[in-house]
């Protein structure tokens, strides 16, 4: 423990042990581009010292040596670690590690409390009276740890937290992030207006506690291996404008990242409007006190009006959509076919606890669920998103939005390997595979095997969770190893 008392973690002893090379054996299966779904058959993976893939090659997973061999004939092939799956079983496979582009660490006990309220209300009777709570590191402690072991159970690689108004549980919710292996944006929630009196900051303290908690994180993980600070203003009603153009600032001084709420509700819209009476918009609240960048991402954005998303499609804001809150609290339905037509980069967001689940596999089916209850309205087709479209939001659409488009969201050479081991025949899991909807590589043709593979994708996407997730890697270590 540090002075502070936190843990002394250092994240380049958590790294792999003399062995320097690793290959990993198996059918990957991702969305690099929206919609599409690539599978590669009985794969070679080599993966470096540094969890970088060097070569990926397919049909091989016989004789992975060969393989490694074909890479780099002078590789000593006792330092090779390969990491076999179980080659027999067709219905396992590696899948890029999920992004959770909104979560809110310190509501995860509340995940499924919010009986019939609206966002006003909700974050007066069931938010601000936990969050307060975390004024006490155990209890922030014992949050912390628990909502970091279940998004990682459930495949989360890599998720953008909201933390509280207070420094010290914030630097530990990065402590713990790091120390668990998952790669995390940490932001010291900022509010100081319209909050209750056992909950807020003023002004000069939230400064001082941003400064310290990026400072921290900073210390902690210099080369920023798995954590970042992101400045995280909650929302507009709760910050007043000197606070938010201090915090725009000091984004734009090393070019941070951002997150915070937008256009969640009709009455929250208007609510804000009338406290910035300059105003005409949510969104030029935000881009006037310089908060909006392409490393900026807004949570929810369900009522964004045309000019609105001309401008952050102009800025290359990123957007979280989160459709499971949306529904939980009534907030409304995102035109999420209508920002991606617009360029607009999409993740996906659990928004823990204004949705109920940690999974991002569920917010993924839930996506596609609202997509059709759009469509119902507005009779426009097109609204529909389909199964690879929302895995493409949770992966790379993810990566895009927390610009880590060059480091994971997809299997490629050069980035890491971020992933987790899906087996769908897991004991005890919801999914029932027939013998005959399991595809076979070596016997099928391709397009054969393929559409059988696509409808276990569909499969898991409905009835899947997190019992079929085997292995977790990020960063090319495994966090997560479960032995059934
Ligand atoms: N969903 C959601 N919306 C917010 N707007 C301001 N704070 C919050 C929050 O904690 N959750
Ligand atoms: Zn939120």
């Amino acid at each position: 423990m540090t002075q502070d008392g936190f843990f002394e973690t250092d994240v380049k002893s958590a790294g792999l042990s003399d062995i320097n090379f690793t290959v990993y054996c198996g059918t990957l299966a991702h969305t690099p581009k929206l919609g599409v779904l690539e599978v590669i058959p009985n794969a070679v993976v080599g993966v470096d010292q540094d969890g970088i893939i060097v070569f990926i090659t397919p049909n091989a997973a016989d004789d992975p040596l060969k393989a490694v061999s074909a890479y780099d004939p002078t590789l000593s092939l006792t330092q090779v670690d390969v990491i076999n799956t179980d080659l027999q079983n067709e219905s396992c496979f590696w899948f890029p590690g999920f992004f959770d582009t909104h979560i809110h660490a310190p509501q995860f006990s509340n995940n499924g409390i919010f009986g019939n309220s609206t966002l006003l209300d909700w974050l007066e009777k069931y938010t601000f009276p936990l969050e307060s709570s975390f004024k006490d590191l155990s209890i922030a402690k014992e949050h912390y740890e628990r909502v970091i072991d279940r998004t990682l159970s459930n495949g989360t690689t890599c998720a953008s937290y909201y933390a509280t108004i207070h420094p010290l549980a914030s630097k530990l919710l990065a402590e713990i992030a790091l120390k668990k292996g998952q790669r995390a944006f940490i932001g010291k929630v900022c509010m100081d207006k319209n909050s209750p009196d056992h909950y807020i900051e003023t002004a000069d303290e939230c400064k001082q506690a941003t400064l310290d908690v990026i400072d921290h994180i900073e210390k902690i993980d210099p080369e920023m291996e798995l954590i970042a600070p992101i400045i995280t203003p909650r929302f507009a009603g709760s910050c007043t404008s000197e606070l938010l153009k201090w915090l725009g600032d000091l984004r734009e001084s090393k070019n941070y990242h951002c997150q915070t709420h937008i256009n969640e509700t009709q009455v929250e819209i208007e609510w804000i409007l009338k406290q910035f009476p300059d105003y005409n918009t949510y969104t030029d609240i935000y881009n006037d006190h310089n908060l909006l960048s392409n490393k900026t991402i807004l949570g929810h954005g369900i009522h964004f009006t045309e000019y609105e998303k001309d401008l952050i499609s102009k800025i290359g804001c990123g957007v979280a959509h989160c459709p499971t809150s949306n529904s939980s609290i009534t907030s409304g339905e995102a035109r999420i076919r209508w920002l991606l037509d617009a360029g607009i980069n999409v993740g996906l967001g659990t928004d823990c606890s204004g949705g109920f689940t940690p999974s991002i596999l569920e917010v993924s089916k839930h996506a596609l669920l609202v997509s059709r209850h759009l469509v119902m309205g507005s009779k426009n087709e097109k609204e529909k998103l389909t199964v690879n479209e929302c895995l493409y939001l949770a992966t790379m659409g993810g990566a895009n939005v927390c610009k880590l488009q060059d480091k994971a969201g997809s299997f490629e050479i050069g980035k890491k390997w971020e992933c987790q081991l899906i087996d769908l025949d897991v004991q005890g899991s919801a999914l029932d595979i027939f013998d005959y909807q399991r595809p076979n590589w070596k016997e099928n043709d391709y397009v054969e095997a393929k559409s059988k593979f696509q409808n276990l994708i569909d499969k898991w996407v409905f009835n899947g969770d997190d019992r079929n997730v085997r292995k977790v890697y990020t960063n090319g270590r495994c966090v997560v190893n479960k032995e059934y």
